[in-house]
């Protein structure tokens, strides 16, 4: 028999150490769900869910026993969180649904593990690993891993009507992990069943669809949405993927906010109704804001000074990430009209990756330092030395912008 803590090797050393306590505690428990399935498939570890037939009393009791911090963080669901080193570990005792309205179900607790693993939602999330390393796998979710397949365990339909959610997720696994041919019957399914994602919070709707975005095989599962009606679910104003795919093609980072731009037609009205962060919208407003004529006639001369002084004045305005999403999005629309189909925005690329961001070199106190009286002005003064700076293609370091400081003070009207 293998050890259960041979195969968790790839985990943080504080998680194991907290796993190989929990099982020392509840040695019946199992790990579930998407950490065995990411253990299997060599990728990062997000969470760590553990299951027992033990009811969630004697969960919470044989944890405080052993001096482990244990909250009871839903009882009604059978869940004890352990708190190890600060990092929270889920228990959740075996379940079986009485019965589920789709948000809600009522739950009772059952000792046979197929059963808790029948209630899931993917064949690759229903595996469990015991503590002797001993892999459970009552639907294939194994092979189906192996071959990037998405299976829902049971029926498709069943399993969407108790939780739309997983309508996103068999997507969001099928971005991740999706290869060949995907399952018809599933689509089917989810095509039949599409106008539940109305009952979804927008929030819930979002972290998939980002998660989405992020997956390698974005495009692919982005065509099976669309052809399932998913698309226009969840995208008020529409989307297409032409222009999502040009920007994949020219290789453009994975972005998850830069495809969201490429993809939806209205894209403010996107991160509105889905109540993105305030980070994330100002993201994506920064994104729309588009390059001036000027710039772009800049950009098609290719590299040499008039550029760098033009990129530098960008960079000290906005974001280098803004900007360089921005050209990824400008190449995939206007290469065709560029006379080098595209190459100049890589040259442009390249010279503002290999710029620093430029930093204003003086601040209020130098105004005070050189004379003015505090007060208003003292911002003015600063803003057309700025401007100054600006104009000369943010070049000019401390001593050239204090001395330009001294000269608009001389010419000021005493
Ligand atoms: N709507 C859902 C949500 C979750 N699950 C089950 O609960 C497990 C844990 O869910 P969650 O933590 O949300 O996702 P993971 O699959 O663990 O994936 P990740 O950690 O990458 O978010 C899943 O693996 C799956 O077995 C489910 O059946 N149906």
């Amino acid at each position: 028999m293998t050890d259960g803590l041979a195969l968790l090797g790839q985990l943080p050393p504080q998680s194991q150490a907290a796993i190989r306590l929990l099982w020392q505690i509840l040695p019946d428990a199992r790990l579930v769900g998407g950490v065995v399935r990411d253990l299997l498939a060599n990728r990062p570890i997000t969470d760590v869910d553990m299951a027992t037939p033990q009811p969630p009393e004697a969960v919470l009791h044989a944890l405080q026993q052993a001096g482990v911090r244990a909250v009871p963080t839903g009882l009604e669901h059978g869940t004890v969180t352990a708190v190890i080193d600060a990092a929270p570990y889920e228990i959740t005792t075996l379940r079986r649904d009485e019965e589920t309205d789709g948000r809600h179900a009522r739950v009772s607790w059952t000792a046979d593990w197929q059963e808790d693993a029948q209630r899931r939602d993917f064949t690759i999330n229903a595996l469990s690993l015991d503590r002797a390393g001993g892999l459970h796998d009552y639907f294939g979710g194994q092979a189906d891993l192996a071959a990037g397949h998405v299976r829902f365990v049971g029926d498709a339909v069943l399993r969407i009507q108790e939780d739309a959610l997983r309508i996103l997720r068999y997507f969001r696994f099928q971005a991740r992990y999706g290869r060949g041919q995907p399952d018809g019957s599933a689509l089917q399914a989810i095509s039949s069943q599409v106008a539940l994602l109305r009952g979804l919070s927008v929030e819930r709707i979002w972290s998939e669809l980002k998660r989405i975005l992020a997956g390698p095989q974005v495009v692919e599962t982005l065509h099976l949405m669309e052809q399932a009606g998913v698309l226009a679910e969840i995208m008020p104003g529409g989307a297409s993927l032409a222009r999502l795919e040009r920007l994949v093609a020219t290789g453009a980072p994975r972005d998850p906010l830069l495809l969201l731009v490429a993809l939806a037609h209205q894209p403010r009205q996107v991160v509105q109704r889905l109540k993105v962060s305030r980070a994330e919208s100002d993201f994506v407003q920064a994104l729309l804001r588009c390059f001036t004529q000027e710039e772009k006639k800049l950009f098609a001369q290719g590299a040499g000074e008039a550029l760098d002084d033009a990129l530098r004045v960008l960079l000290s305005e906005e974001p280098r990430q803004v900007l360089l999403g921005r050209l990824w999005l400008a190449e995939g629309d206007d290469a065709p009209v560029m006379a080098d189909g595209g190459a100049s925005f890589r040259t442009v690329r390249a010279c503002l990756e290999a710029l620093e961001t430029p930093e204003f070199p003086l601040a209020g106190r130098d105004v005070l330092a050189a004379g003015l009286p505090a007060g208003p002005q003292v911002g003015h003064m600063l803003g057309q030395v700025r401007q100054w700076w600006r104009a000369g293609g943010c070049r000019a370091g401390r001593v050239a912008c204090l001395a330009q400081l001294a000269a608009v003070l001389h010419a000021q009207p005493h």
